[in-house]
């Protein structure tokens, strides 16, 4: 069985395969309908799909495994969005060869594969771009940088940009070696921002507040600064003077966090440690 796809009605936004459709691949999925691209140039192809992505596929008309659940398709699309794990990708790949041609854009956000990686995988792709989202893209709020494979024409660029953009801002990067480094900062620190909220809750508890008034003000703390940063556009360093009253206690706070910079250190060699990984998962990859 084939995925049928329907050209016509793609009206300029050209045919996409999602390959992988978990937390990110479904939230950038979400990003294209809302963006206006039309259900019926979309095919996904995921062996387990959640229940709210059969729900979408059901109410939108998006093909999700027409295949007998199987990721194969035998009529070339114009891009393949890769957004399986890194560690699943050589099994993956090998079911949607059929897909490829010389005007198919392969779109990863797959952390650590590198431009070199997708070009082995995909041979017969037109072009290559890597992506490194984040989760903040299921709310349209993602941050993501890209880089093109060389010679990648500008009309490719232009279809990954507007998949890209569809879930938030984007950055194009020149030099391939700086998407790790990203990778450890904006690709995973979403998490980082959580385990803070995860820890002036803890912390909220320990000064005498009841556990579930300590996790409201501490998510409320976290949504309302950012939501602030962004409304200025203040630098952080300046929004933090703000709140820091001369003698008070915000400063009396400050000191133990700041003090012989451990906080820096440790985000240091967290980003030291997200990034290493990252070169990990290149190449044909660490198994697990
Ligand atoms: N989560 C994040 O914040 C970010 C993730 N990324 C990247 O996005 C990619 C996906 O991550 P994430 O969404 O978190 O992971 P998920 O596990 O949520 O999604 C991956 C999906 O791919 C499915 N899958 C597994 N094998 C195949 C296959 N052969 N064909 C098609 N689909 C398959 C999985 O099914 P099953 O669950 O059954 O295995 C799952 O639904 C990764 O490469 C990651 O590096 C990038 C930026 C941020
Ligand atoms: O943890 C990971 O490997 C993925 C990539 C960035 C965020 N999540």
């Amino acid at each position: 069985m084939t995925f049928d796809i329907d050209h016509k009605a793609a009206d300029g936004a050209g045919t996409i395969l999602l390959l992988g459709a978990g937390r990110m691949g479904g939230a950038m999925l979400r990003g294209w309908l809302a963006q206006g691209v039309p259900a019926s140039a979309i095919s996904v192809a995921d062996p387990s799909p959640a229940p709210d992505l059969v729900e979408l596929a059901a109410r939108t008309g998006v093909r999700l495994n027409p295949a007998d659940g199987a990721p194969v398709d035998t009529a070339p699309v114009d891009t393949l969005v890769v957004a399986v794990k890194p560690q699943m990708v050589e099994s993956a790949a090998a079911g949607v060869q059929a897909v490829l041609a010389p005007h198919t854009l392969v779109l990863s956000i797959m952390a650590g594969k590198t431009l070199a990686d997708l070009r082995r995988l995909f041979p017969a792709a037109g072009s290559v771009v890597r992506a490194m989202p984040n989760l903040p893209a299921a709310v349209g709020r993602g941050a993501t940088v890209a880089v093109a494979e060389a010679g990648c024409p500008a009309e490719r660029r232009e279809r990954a940009a507007s998949l890209l953009t569809a879930v938030g801002s984007l950055e194009w990067l020149a030099d391939e070696a700086l998407v790790d480094a990203a990778t450890a900062l904006s690709g995973s620190g979403p998490a980082y921002v959580f385990y803070l909220v995860e820890c002036l809750t803890r912390a909220g508890v320990e000064v005498g507040l009841p556990a579930d008034v300590s996790e409201r003000l501490a998510r409320a703390t976290v949504e309302g600064a950012g939501a602030l940063m962004g409304a200025t556009g203040q630098p952080a360093a300046e929004l933090r003077a703000g709140v820091t009253s001369p003698g008070g206690t915000t400063a009396a706070g400050l000191s133990k966090l700041m003090a012989d910079d451990h906080l820096q250190s440790l985000l240091n060699a967290t980003l030291r440690a997200a990034a290493q990984r990252a070169a990990e998962l290149g190449g044909t990859g660490p198994k697990a």
